[in-house]
């Protein structure tokens, strides 16, 4: 079945598919137990059956990790189970009463932090996960930490609305002060990184025995019983708010993994940030000049005739020599491409940087999941952080905590040329025009793409 395009619109408005389906990050420093509280969640939702249950059980003791053995419901290569870190972007996805979610665990060690940009670029939602034990919530939360910089990143992606779990309550007793402490301690700072209060809920949990997640009950619930009678994580899942679609733009859909397909054909899967797609559609792919045609569309791990913004795909195409797919290329309908671009202006926040932003100053772009090398190439004006108006032209640096309009080129590298990217003004396309910027593995400003230079 093909629809025509208004035929398909009409299609997805009845269907209200343009409002259901959440997607989830989990966020948090390295072991604070994302992987564990996530993998604990889908068995308590019945998920991960016993039997995968006990065989990651068994696998995981076996290397001598078997304290990870829920995260190994989540944690896919072997050298994420041999390292007991979590390294790519795993997708898994679960039904709450009202929300289907589909999950983002991102990797909390500080070297994949790439991989969680692109996780969160693609998340409606995140759930911060931060370890109570002794030291640990301080190391976790202290400068260099990632508690601090994932919640930014998260923030600065256009991710809105937060849950804090707050886990391994079991090491310190569940004791109420640790957890209030903890709490009036990220408050602040939540609200700082741009969240608003009435979006960010906390739960207390202890992942491991899976105390309140789905439900707080049993013998190892009763003493966070003594003091806590409000929601469980599941609970807060479903009170989400699905964000609004943007089906009526465009579809663009910025590919994130590729891998070879069943049969014929290559599989690409990735968020569709807006617009709908549909089987036998043809698409280009960005830059470069080749189409492919989708064959099936698979969301949920199901395969379905057509699907709307917000959802996270798996795209088997044909017609297409899978030498022109890459990570980071967007797929659109070749009647409405995506400007291609090696120049363009964007006004950005700069974070807690210690060395000044100068005009020169080289750095690694990330859009989606494509990282390039770019130099910040002008600085037209810093502007004031609340109103957004312009404070100094031309200013010399850019110092911290400050937000100017720059000018970004992308930078060539040894012999090859500079690739143009695939980039929308902010507001063209909301999710095509956010931007982060990073020097020497630090994550130094977050902004939006204001004017694109054609090339
Ligand atoms: N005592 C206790 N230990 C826990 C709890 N949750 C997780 N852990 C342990 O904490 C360690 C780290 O858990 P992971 O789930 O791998 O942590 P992670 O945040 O996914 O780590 P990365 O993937 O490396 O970022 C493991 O040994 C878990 O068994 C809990 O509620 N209580």
């Amino acid at each position: 079945m093909n629809f025509a395009q208004d035929k398909l619109l009409e299609e997805v408005r009845k269907s209200g598919k343009d409002k259901r389906g959440l997607s989830l990050v989990v966020i948090g420093h390295v072991d604070a137990g994302k992987s564990t509280l996530m993998g604990r969640l889908l068995y308590e939702l019945g998920r991960m059956d016993d039997r995968t249950r006990a065989a990651n059980e068994r696998n995981s003791s076996k290397v001598g990790k078997s304290s990870f053995s829920w995260a190994w419901g989540l944690d896919g290569t072997t050298e994420e189970r041999e390292r007991g870190i979590t390294m790519d972007i795993a997708l898994q996805s679960f039904h709450t009463k009202k929300q289907q979610i589909t999950v983002l665990d991102a990797p909390g060690h500080k070297e994949f932090i790439p991989n969680m940009i692109s996780g969160a670029s693609q998340a409606d939602c995140a759930l911060l996960v931060v370890d109570a034990s002794t030291g640990e919530f301080e190391a976790g939360f202290d400068r260099g930490g990632q508690t601090r910089e994932h919640l930014i990143l998260a923030r600065s992606l256009g991710v809105a609305q937060l849950i804090v779990a707050v886990n391994k309550l079991d090491q310190v007793q569940w004791e109420k002060d640790r957890y209030d402490d903890i709490c009036t301690l990220l408050r602040p700072f939540i609200v700082q990184s741009g969240f608003h209060p009435s979006k960010t809920k906390f739960v207390p949990v202890g992942a491991l025995s899976g105390v309140n997640l789905a439900k707080c009950e049993g013998d190892e619930a009763q003493q966070l019983l003594t003091w806590y009678k409000g929601p469980t994580l599941v609970d807060l899942l479903d009170e989400l708010e699905p964000p609004s679609r943007d089906f009526l733009s465009p579809a663009r859909i910025p590919i994130s993994n590729i891998f070879k397909g069943q049969g014929s054909g290559t599989s690409v899967s990735g968020r569709l940030l807006s617009g709908v797609v549909q089987v036998g559609e043809k698409l280009r792919i960005l830059p470069g000049d080749e189409t492919a045609v989708v064959k099936t569309i698979e969301v949920e791990e199901e395969h379905v005739p057509w699907a709307a913004a917000g959802s996270n795909l798996t795209l088997a195409l044909v017609s297409v020599d899978p030498i022109q797919l890459s990570i980071g290329s967007v797929l659109c309908p070749p009647t409405d491409p995506v400007p291609l671009a090696s120049v363009f202006t964007a006004k950005i926040i700069i974070f807690d940087i210690q060395v000044p932003i100068i005009s020169g100053t080289m750095v690694e772009l990330f859009h989606h999941s494509r990282d390039v090398p770019a130099t910040v190439s002008k600085l037209i004006s810093s502007l004031d952080r609340t109103t957004g108006k312009v404070v100094k032209p031309n200013p010399r640096v850019l110092a911290k905590a400050s937000s100017a309009e720059v000018q970004i080129t992308l930078r060539s590298t040894g012999s090859s040329t500079a690739r143009p990217i695939a980039v929308e003004p902010y507001a063209v396309n909301k999710a095509m025009g956010r931007i982060l910027i990073r020097r020497e593995g630090e994550t130094i400003a977050a902004g939006i793409v204001m004017d694109v230079q054609h090339v």
